[in-house]
């Protein structure tokens, strides 16, 4: 499946092999496409992602500072600003219909899975260089927009319908694809033309992949509050 997220995400993608597939096609998105995934895996989830958002949008904030040109702080501080002011409103909208209110989501406590994948993120940017950050931002961003485009259009009445919409939707697509030239203006930059066989390239392999298994253990960790 190809949504024009650039060339170096889909290289990548493939250099996972099926790890990638463990993550888009994991138990809890195809709960999410039938709709018969339980409500509180759900819940339990979005209470968690509300937190992760918050750490994943530092770890943008720290793209930002680790840019090289104006066009890439440009781009990372949109992205910082797309999960702080609209993507995680849907977990706001959602989590407030079940009497959970921001306060309560920004002070959950954050399960083991959760503070794994995020301090992994921010240590990629601290320990590495852009790239290695990128690397590890760039399963989350691209492979929920991938999960969106599959699951989308959705009926009304589908119990997911605000989720898979925030995903499928052109906002969020338009992340995904600015996500996208960014990394290959990125990579281009750094590594050449000729990325691929470079030392550099084969860390970013690791990251990535590194970042997706992590994801897969993120879904588990929904699917675990299903009771
Ligand atoms: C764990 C996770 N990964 C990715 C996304 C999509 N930004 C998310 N909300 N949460």
């Amino acid at each position: 499946m190809t949504h024009d997220y650039g060339m170096t995400f889909p290289r990548l993608r493939d250099a996972a092999g099926t790890v990638w597939r463990d993550y888009t096609h994991h138990a809890f998105v195809e709960g999410l496409r039938d709709g018969n995934l339980p409500r509180e895996a759900f819940l339990g989830y979005l209470v968690q992602d509300y937190v992760f958002l918050i750490h994943f949008a530092r770890a943008w904030a720290l793209a930002v500072t680790k840019s090289e040109t104006l066009e890439e702080m440009r781009a990372c501080a949109a992205t910082v600003d797309a999960l702080v002011n609209d993507e995680i409103g849907l977990h706001v909208k959602t989590c407030a219909a079940a009497g959970l209110s921001e306060h309560d989501l920004y002070n959950a406590e954050e399960h083991p899975a959760n503070l794994a994948y995020t301090r992994y993120v921010l240590d990629a940017g601290h320990s590495g260089d852009f790239l290695d950050l990128l690397a590890a931002l760039a399963p989350c961003v691209m492979g929920y927009g991938e999960i969106g485009a599959r699951l989308g259009p959705v009926a009304d009445d589908h119990p997911y319908a605000d989720w898979i919409r925030t995903y499928a939707g052109a906002d969020y697509q338009q992340v995904c694809r600015d996500a996208g030239a960014l990394f290959d203006g990125a990579v281009t930059r750094r590594l050449g033309d000729a990325p691929m066989g470079t030392p550099g390239w084969t860390r970013l392999c690791q990251r990535f992949t590194t970042a997706t298994r992590l994801e897969v253990s993120f879904w588990d960790m929904g699917l675990s509050f299903g009771g």
